[in-house]
């Protein structure tokens, strides 16, 4: 460190977020828990005349508190004993917006705690239930195997200038290419220090996100890797640099709100890289308007996911149970400890929340406040500017931030949702399909016909979304059959996916190197009855496809049979009576419910 120079920033506010972030949240859960309300941040080039801080220091911030008072002195803008509810039920009408703008993230204490050890960050009673477990006791610095085969002239490669950004892992600064290919090219260096590597997750952290970001670089909206240095200090991470500032800083220079069309031109490229990222087998588990930058103060400017530090890779089959992100834009079911891919839909969410209103769905002063609203509260959709948002749009933010996981889109299909539905850009390949495809492949011939009937019932909506999917497995003669999964894998690989064993999933579909599948078959093969089920029209669609299946599927069944097929015990059997008629086939109700599987207790399944 120290070959980094910071930057004072003339705001003329007294209020500017403090720099030192790594403090702030080493903090307690008291008054250094609460959320900056100030929307300033440092961490942008300070050459450049950047709105965002004037602008957003002043007035263009519709003040959400009526008595004055954001950012005043750094006090809560709320009442003793007021905590702000984004519940639709809020009845204080003089808070009708009550979450101050955005403001950076903290990172939820356990991510700390991982990479810091427990030494820095306490472990604090505001987690859930043990959630806090990724803890791992600082081990004897001696101890730790620090060196990471990078190449070892930093110095002699590459020439530092200032400081361009900062997180609580690492500061960022300019620098240029001394030869070689880079020669004269500006680029960035995220700079992250050995000595704060004190336990071997931390070091494995490290070593992991170089990985990942050098695995993945190519993607459009990706920053692009080029090089990894170290000496004994530090780790040097070399990239492109994209000068463009923060998508959280260009959030608060429009005061917060983007028009939907505006909104749009972010989301989709949030989705695109987002999608590369899934199929890669990779989840980011930190997206946030921070971690995307733009690569030019142009308004058009290209945007670019940054900072992998908290992402791992993933099969397909597999969940993750450490918690880690940022408190606003964690999933419920990383709060529960099991999640895959869904939880970084969630986060997308929250960022789409974020610019269609300009506030956050899920806000509260403490991180375990915060928790509690992203894990039981609806955010609201009520309040203004909400009316004059189109429905469209409210739907899509809905089924971003639906609580169930499996009832979320994917990335993929967000990007086929009415909201965005364009011909401008090419709907990636969608790992959920093979998922999807895998299970039907291993289901009885019942439940096979009660999909097919429901893929009859399907709207056009979720067809564009189908005939998608199945033009990428490139059809032959209409026909689908293995090669066809492998080979569109394939053309998408990169070596993340090959780490990830993303491929894995092609012996699970063996069954598909005998048969083939027509475009009627995938449907009823790729459609997930949680989503259907999130929809407004569900039970429409629901009663459809029921009158398709008393047409072919429909047989007698016995409540035994039905047991059988359903994989549970006789336990159920009171149960599964009910979902038969007196002809002693399956009734509608019986139908629906046989569709999602019976899940008696929680429909929120954490065991695998
Ligand atoms: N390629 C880049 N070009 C320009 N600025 C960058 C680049 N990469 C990072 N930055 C700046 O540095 C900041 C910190 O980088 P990064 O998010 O990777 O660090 P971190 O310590 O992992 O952050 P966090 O606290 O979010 O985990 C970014 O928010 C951004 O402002
Ligand atoms: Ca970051
Ligand atoms: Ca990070």
């Amino acid at each position: 460190m120290g070959q980094c120079y910071g930057k004072s920033i003339p705001t003329g506010d007294n209020d500017v977020y403090a720099t030192t972030t790594i403090t702030a949240t080493a903090d307690g859960d008291g008054g250094g828990d609460r959320p900056s309300e100030t929307p300033v941040r440092n961490g942008t080039p300070s050459a450049k005349n950047t709105p965002a801080r004037s602008s957003a220091g002043n007035s263009s911030w519709p003040s959400p508190y009526p008595y004055g008072g954001v950012g005043a002195g750094g006090t809560s803008p709320l009442p003793a004993g007021v905590s702000p509810s984004p519940a639709r039920s809020t009845p204080r009408r003089f808070f009708r917006k009550p979450f101050p703008p955005p403001s950076p993230a903290k990172h939820i204490k356990a991510s700390l705690v991982r990479r810091f050890g427990h030494g820095k960050t306490p472990r604090e009673g505001t987690i859930p239930e043990d959630a806090a477990g990724v803890t791992e006791e600082p081990e004897r610095h001696q101890a730790l195997d620090k060196n990471f085969g990078y190449n070892k002239n930093f110095g002699a490669k590459y020439e530092l200038g200032k400081e361009v950004g900062r997180g609580h892992f690492g500061h960022t600064c300019y620098a240029k290419g001394r030869k070689g290919e880079l020669k004269d090219l500006p680029v960035a260096v995220k700079i992250i220090s050995k000595s704060k590597m004190t336990t071997a997750i931390s070091i494995e952290d490290v070593r992991r996100e170089v990985k990942i970001l050098k695995a993945l670089s190519g993607h459009k909206h990706l920053v692009r890797f080029y090089d990894a240095c170290e000496d004994a200090n530090n780790v040097y991470v070399i990239m492109e640099l994209c000068d463009g500032g923060e998508l959280l800083d260009r959030i608060l220079s429009k005061g917060g709100r983007y028009t939907e069309e505006e909104a749009k031109l972010i989301i989709v490229q949030i989705l695109s890289v987002v999608s590369f990222c899934h199929l890669q087998g990779v989840v980011h588990r930190d997206l946030k308007p921070e971690n995307f930058l733009f690569t030019s103060r142009r308004e058009d400017a290209d945007m670019k996911l940054i900072d992998f530090g908290l992402s791992d890779f993933i099969r397909p089959d597999e969940r993750l149970n450490d918690i880690v992100g940022s408190a606003y834009y964690v999933a419920p079911e990383v709060l529960h400890r099991s999640y895959s891919l869904e939880a970084d839909i969630w986060s997308i969410g929250v960022i789409c929340y974020i610019l269609l209103c300009g506030s956050r769905p899920f806000w509260a002063r403490t991180e375990s406040g915060i928790f509690r609203s992203v894990l039981r509260a609806d955010p609201n959709f009520e309040d203004m500017p909400w009316p004059s948002v189109s429905p469209q749009a409210k739907d899509f933010v809905k089924r971003l931030l639906n609580k169930d996981y499996r009832k979320r889109m994917t990335a993929a299909q967000a990007l086929t949702h009415p909201w965005l539905r364009s011909e401008s850009y090419p709907i990636p390949l969608d790992i959920l399909v093979y998922k999807l495809v895998k299970s039907y492949l291993h289901a009885t011939p019942f439940k096979r016909a009660a999909l097919k009937a429901l893929s009859k019932a399907l709207t056009e909506d979720e067809l564009v979304y189908l005939k998608a999917q199945f033009m990428l497995l490139e059809p032959k003669d209409g026909l689908v059959s293995l090669d066809n999964f492998k080979m569109a894998l394939a053309r998408n690989a990169t070596d993340a996916m090959k780490v990830s064993r993303v491929p894995d999933i092609l012996h699970t579909m063996a069954p598909l190197s005998y048969r083939k599948m027509d475009f009627e078959d995938f449907c009823a093969a790729a459609t997930s009855t949680y989503q259907l089920e999130a929809l407004d029209k569900w039970e429409q669609i629901a009663s459809t496809a029921f009158e398709y299946f008393e047409q072919e599927g429909n047989r007698v069944i016995s409540v035994e049979e039905l047991a059988r097929e359903l994989n549970v015990g006789p336990t159920a059997h009171s149960v599964l009576k009910d979902w038969i008629r007196s002809d002693r086939k399956l009734s509608l109700l019986g139908y629906t419910k046989f569709l999602h599987g019976l899940t008696l207790r929680n429909s929120n399944t954490r065991h695998h």
